[in-house]
């Protein structure tokens, strides 16, 4: 595969998070740009961890939401530290107005994006084209089903401009279908712009491990509290990563079920 790995877009530092007992402990991972050529590669990583061990407290803290007792997270090439609204998140309960069509749903999401209106009409259009949303632009989010809405939403964070992307348990409540139709939406988002992040938190191995380049492995580690990174994947050396259909293949196999153990 030929690729190469070139400047941090997402620097983790000795990050720790307590509330009346330690929930993470030592969180350090790093996530560079892939550069293909002849491609806009961008980023997709997975944090893989079992219910309750702290996914969801990273998701925050990575997303700015809530500052951590320790450490630092540094995003973007100009390496800043991260403040809310900087990173687009998608959380389990899509975060539509109810009361707003699709269309101007995914208009607010372009509020602080310089572009006439006319030109944010157009991109809106294109985006609804290439992402199966043109027939439901001018439905209310009820109106949709829950795999739709999670288009949307996702849709919603890319035409913000963010970059860096968080998606809290993306695969949970859909079905085979809809699986497919995420990743395949996940893969394309990725390939928008070489500096398009998506960092996936999910308990969901085999899912989460078909879409990403690198995952990290979010577990407690024996006698101590807290969670931590015990472990990193890097699905590209494997010969694991950008292949579609790779859920059929017996190394990728054998690779979920090696990590289901281990969480
Ligand atoms: N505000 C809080 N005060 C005290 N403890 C909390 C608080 N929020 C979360 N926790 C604890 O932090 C731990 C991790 O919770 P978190 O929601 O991050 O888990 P998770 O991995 O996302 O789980 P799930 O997949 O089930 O959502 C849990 O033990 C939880 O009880």
């Amino acid at each position: 595969m030929n690729y190469t790995k070139n400047e941090v877009l997402l620097d983790v530092k000795d990050v720790s998070l307590r509330y009346d007992k330690p929930i993470l402990r030592d969180i350090n991972f790093t996530i560079r740009n892939i550069v293909r050529p002849g491609l806009d590669q961008g980023q997709v990583i997975s944090l893989i961890g079992r219910s309750g061990v702290g996914k969801t407290q990273l998701f925050r803290v990575l997303a700015g939401l809530i500052q951590p007792d320790t450490g630092t997270i540094l995003i973007g090439v100009e390496q800043q530290a991260v403040e809310a609204g900087q990173v687009g998140i998608v959380p389990q309960n899509y975060l539509l107005f109810n009361h707003r069509s699709i269309y101007d749903n995914l208009r607010l999401a372009m509020k602080h994006v310089t572009l006439e209106s006319k030109e944010k009409d157009a991109l809106i259009q294109d985006y609804a084209v290439k992402f199966d949303l043109t027939e439901h632009l001018k439905k209310y989010p009820q109106q949709l089903s829950g795999g739709q809405r999670q288009r949307v939403s996702i849709i919603q964070q890319v035409l913000t401009g963010n970059r860096f992307i968080l998606l809290d348990e993306p695969f949970s409540g859909l079905d085979a279908l809809m699986i497919d139709k995420v990743m395949d939406l996940l893969g394309r988002v990725a390939t928008l712009h070489e500096w398009n992040t998506l960092v996936i938190v999910s308990h969901d191995v085999e899912n989460s491990l078909a879409i990403s380049d690198t995952a990290f492995i979010l577990a407690r580690e024996k006698d101590k509290e807290g969670a931590t990174i015990t472990e990193t994947l890097d699905l590209i050396e494997m010969g694991l990563a950008w292949t579609p259909g790779i859920r059929e293949n017996a190394h990728f196999q054998q690779v979920v079920s090696q990590i289901k153990h281990k969480i």
